[in-house]
């Protein structure tokens, strides 16, 4: 089964970017769902506030298109603080990072996308940057090379990253707040759409916005994307208004899935199928199988697979479930021979 249309492309044109910055909420108020997360943070932040100290270091981990980035705006804004960002990736000299921690101000935040990818020597270095607001210096080279120790505004630092599992021990503990983001249900994602779909100024109905939430594989970034282009489906092909008419016609002509399942679940779920007979598998067979890390397969693709019931754990492995027969059109290998 092949969608047509990428829902997880992240290689927005111009204009998209520009809506998903519209779109981006930009206080708690604005934040639906992760409601236990957000009480909490609620709570720090405020207390933080009141004591005028740097709130505690946060980690946000989950699947891709959650959240993260869009939190840890959030706790910058509402904390009323300066906000930087950078990435695992694009630090690769503890110059960088000394750069960057030696310009923030008193309590700001300081954003690290993709902290799993810090290169070890630079995480070394952020150790006592979170510990102490210290870091160590190395000034000359050669012979008169020396270390100098330089204090920092106390400030928070918030991690946020789809591989948790690839954190060190050591950087995991330095973190005071540890928040795992969840896929957002049918509900909470409609209202996001409708949201969105008032700042777009286009209008929209209730139902067509569950019927969109419903294919958003949990997902508030695919939503968004799934909205934009139903939108042109209806400013082409109907009156401009989002109805669930048009909203219907917009995903079958996307070719996006009932359950929003996309091109790499459905190649999961084939893959049990028709190699595996269905499962047990075991998860490193899965991936090698693929082509993927199965670090990758465990932490951002299954754990949508699992929770929407295609894909049960089992102690000898993965394993299909009925729905993913069903869904997929397959007859179970066993029930294929039952003839003879
Ligand atoms: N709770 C929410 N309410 C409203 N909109 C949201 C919410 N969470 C995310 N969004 C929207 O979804 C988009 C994607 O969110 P964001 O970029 O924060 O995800 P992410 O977890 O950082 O993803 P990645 O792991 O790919 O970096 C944002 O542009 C934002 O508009
Ligand atoms: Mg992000």
């Amino acid at each position: 089964m092949e969608n047509d249309f990428d829902i997880r492309d992240q290689n927005l044109s111009d204009t998209e970017r520009e809506f998903e910055k519209a779109l981006r909420p930009l206080a708690f108020e604005d934040f639906s769902g992760q409601d236990k997360i957000i009480e909490n943070l609620k709570v720090f932040v405020m207390a933080a506030k009141m004591r005028k100290e740097a709130l505690d270091h946060v980690l946000l981990h989950g699947p891709p298109g959650l959240g993260k980035t869009t939190l840890s705006n959030i706790v910058a804004n509402e904390l009323g603080v300066g906000f930087k960002i950078t990435s695992g990736p694009v630090l690769d000299k503890p110059g960088d990072l000394a750069g960057i921690l030696t310009s923030l101000e008193p309590n700001d935040v300081l954003f690290i996308d993709e902290i799993h990818r810090l290169s070890p020597v630079v995480e070394e270095y952020l150790y006592s940057a979170m510990e102490d607001y210290r870091i160590d210096i190395m000034i000359d080279k050669g012979p008169s090379a020396r270390s100098i120790q330089i204090e920092l505004n106390p400030f928070t630092l918030v991690g946020a990253t789809t591989r948790s599992g690839l954190l060190t021990s050591p950087l995991r503990a330095r973190f005071g707040i540890n928040c795992h983001l969840e896929y957002y249900d049918h509900q909470v994602l409609s209202h996001i759409i409708l949201r969105s779909a008032a700042i777009m100024q286009v209008p929209c109905t209730q139902e067509a916005a569950i019927e969109i939430s419903m294919r958003s594989r949990g997902t508030p970034r695919i939503a968004n994307a799934l909205l934009r282009r139903v939108r042109d489906f209806a400013q082409v092909k109907g009156s401009g208004k989002i109805d669930i008419s048009i909203a219907r016609f917009a995903l079958e002509a996307l070719n996006i899935d009932k359950y929003g399942l996309d091109e790499i679940d459905n190649k999961i779920l084939t893959t049990i199928i028709d190699k595996f007979k269905g499962g047990p598998v075991g998860l490193t067979t899965i991936a090698t199988a693929l082509g993927e890390d199965a670090g990758t397969v465990e932490e951002v693709y299954e754990p949508y697979l699992i929770k929407e019931g295609f894909i049960k754990r089992t102690p000898r492995g993965r394993e299909v479930t009925d729905l993913a027969y069903t869904h997929l059109h397959r007859t179970r290998f066993s029930d294929q021979g039952s003839l003879f």
